[in-house]
């Protein structure tokens, strides 16, 4: 038997799936990692605990792994995007990784807007300027911490950074270069233009490759650490929500996934570049050759659940924080959450709006607060998928991933406030599956990525609405929609009052 492994670096930890040639997870090990939150609006990671966790559970895996370690024929990584590490000349880590949810950048977002323009940002990244995106926050290092980007030689993003220390090389593929707004999306090359216009050096940009491009071996040194061996081929792999579209078989149009994990997503698959969103979500390069999806972003979905456990619950597991979910009534008795902890992105591009609960009552307990969570985040994603309606897109039917689709009275919910067909997977991890769909196709398993993810990706249950619940949530979620508007001017009252 042969084998794979696929490498997912999310937000909150990082998953290692080992596969056999049948598509079957064999194993899977996954380590913690914290966030680094100093000031209001900041996100970071420290990159070297990143490459830490990884080994230590690539070592673990590997221990418990009865086969023969030869037979891990490739790996490759699924990671969280946007995030910017800066490497110096001696390929050191320069400073922290500003990450996604980051939201500091406000400033660097508008000087884009003034030095681009928003017409031919768009034109060129498909995207529009956005805090959590990574050429925002080199121009805040260049403007606020001037000598580390003097230092740097090179920026890179978490997985990629994590394949250098396996590999000894440098690449960025074009899934995770596309949430960067320094490539030409259509064309598939960093853009002069941009670089130029924003006054950075094309050269901290690194070299691109396809997703499945095999960038070379596991090195001796992180071979010895791990136990993997330097025969292994090491493939570039893909952004967390491109390897999420692969690893639930989102590779043609028509298909639609909800990923809930710290932040949450809806994204469809998209054969072509020429699709006009006016910037309202996200257009991306797919980890399949040549195809790109289009998404909405919200940024604090299972991240809203595990801080709202995290600061009420602490040391309870999800389950029995959630334990009783079912038996609160739609509305959690009248208690309404936006979940707007670190700000949003779809459809509020707004780093200053802060989250509430609307309606709490003497009455309520701490499941229908939890409740509240769960169908705010909900609802908050419905604002994505009413986006994708109204372009023309059907959206009947939904795949739902992440630590979110752990929970079948969510799925359940996801199904009667989308009002659309959901479906569970066997593997909620689609991104680390998807990682690993990627090594199999590369090392040559398979024709295509599409083969090997209609082999390896199976359906385990599914959720349908239910009438007379969608009639409720699309009550509900009227008035959902009403506390953006009414809170607004509030976040921005209590903005001098947070930790700065
Ligand atoms: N048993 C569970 N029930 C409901 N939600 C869960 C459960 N376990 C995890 N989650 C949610 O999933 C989130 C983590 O999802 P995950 O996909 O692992 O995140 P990431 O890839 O960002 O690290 C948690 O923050 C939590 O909200
Ligand atoms: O910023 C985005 C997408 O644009 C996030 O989706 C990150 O990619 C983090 O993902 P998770 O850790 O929540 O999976």
């Amino acid at each position: 038997m042969k084998f794979v492994i696929g490498v997912d670096l999310g937000t909150s930890a990082v998953k290692v799936v080992l596969l056999n040639q049948s598509g079957e997870i064999v194993d899977e090990v996954s380590k913690e990692y914290p966030l680094i939150q100093e000031k209001d609006g900041y996100s970071e990671q420290n990159p070297n605990e990143w490459i830490e966790k990884t080994t230590e559970a690539l070592k673990e895996l590997v221990e418990k792994f009865e086969g023969d370690v030869s037979s891990i024929e490739g790996i490759s990584f699924s990671g969280q995007m946007h995030g910017l590490v800066l490497l110096d000349e001696n390929r050191q880590v320069l400073r922290n990784a500003i990450l996604w949810n980051d939201t500091r950048t406000t400033e660097q977002c508008k000087q884009i807007y003034q030095l681009v323009g928003e017409e031919k940002l768009l034109d060129i990244t498909k995207n529009p300027a956005l805090e959590g995106f990574t050429l925002p926050k080199l121009l805040w290092v260049k403007q606020y911490e001037p000598q580390t980007l003097e230092k740097a030689k090179t920026f890179m993003l978490p997985k990629d950074y994590l394949r250098f220390k396996m590999t000894d090389e440098i690449h960025m593929e074009y899934s995770d270069a596309a949430g960067t707004l320094l490539l030409n999306v259509a064309e598939k090359k960093w853009s002069d233009e941009i670089c130029k216009l924003v006054g950075l050096d094309k050269k901290l940009c690194p070299p691109l490759v396809e997703s499945t491009a095999c960038v070379g071996t596991v090195t001796e040194s992180f071979a010895s650490v791990t136990g993997l061996t330097t025969t292994t081929k090491v493939f570039a792999g893909g952004a967390d929500n491109a390897c999420g579209a692969v690893g639930s078989s989102i590779l043609s149009e028509g298909k639609t996934l909800c990923s809930i994990g710290t932040s949450g997503v809806v994204l469809s698959y998209e054969e072509t570049n020429d699709r006009d969103f006016q910037g309202k979500v996200h257009y991306f390069n797919h980890s399949k050759e040549n195809a790109f999806y289009t998404m909405g972003v919200t940024l604090s979905a299972g991240h809203s659940l595990s801080w709202f456990r995290d600061t009420f619950a602490r040391g309870e597991e999800f389950t029995s924080l959630l334990d009783g979910l079912a038996n609160v009534s739609i509305g959690a008795n009248g208690l309404l959450f936006t979940p707007y902890l670190v700000g949003e992105r779809t459809p509020h591009a707004d780093s200053i709006i802060r989250g509430s609960f609307i309606g709490m009552d003497a009455s309520h307990k701490r499941i229908d607060f939890a409740r509240a969570v769960i169908e705010g985040i909900t609802f908050s994603l419905r604002e994505s998928i009413d986006i994708f309606r109204e372009s023309g897109k059907t959206i009947d039917t939904i795949i739902s991933i992440g630590g979110g689709a752990k929970n079948d009275t969510w799925l359940q919910i996801q199904a009667d406030v989308f009002n659309a067909k959901i479906i569970k997977l066997k593997n909620e991890q689609g991104a680390a599956m998807g990682a690993a769909i990627i090594a199999a196709y590369g090392v040559g398993w398979y024709g295509s990525l599409e083969e090997c993810a209609s082999d390896f990706v199976s359906y385990d249950k599914t959720f349908e609405p239910i009438k007379e619940n969608v009639e409720k949530y699309n009550e509900l979620f009227n008035l959902y929609k009403l506390v953006y508007a009414n809170t607004k001017d509030l976040s921005q009252g209590l903005k001098k009052f947070r930790k700065m």
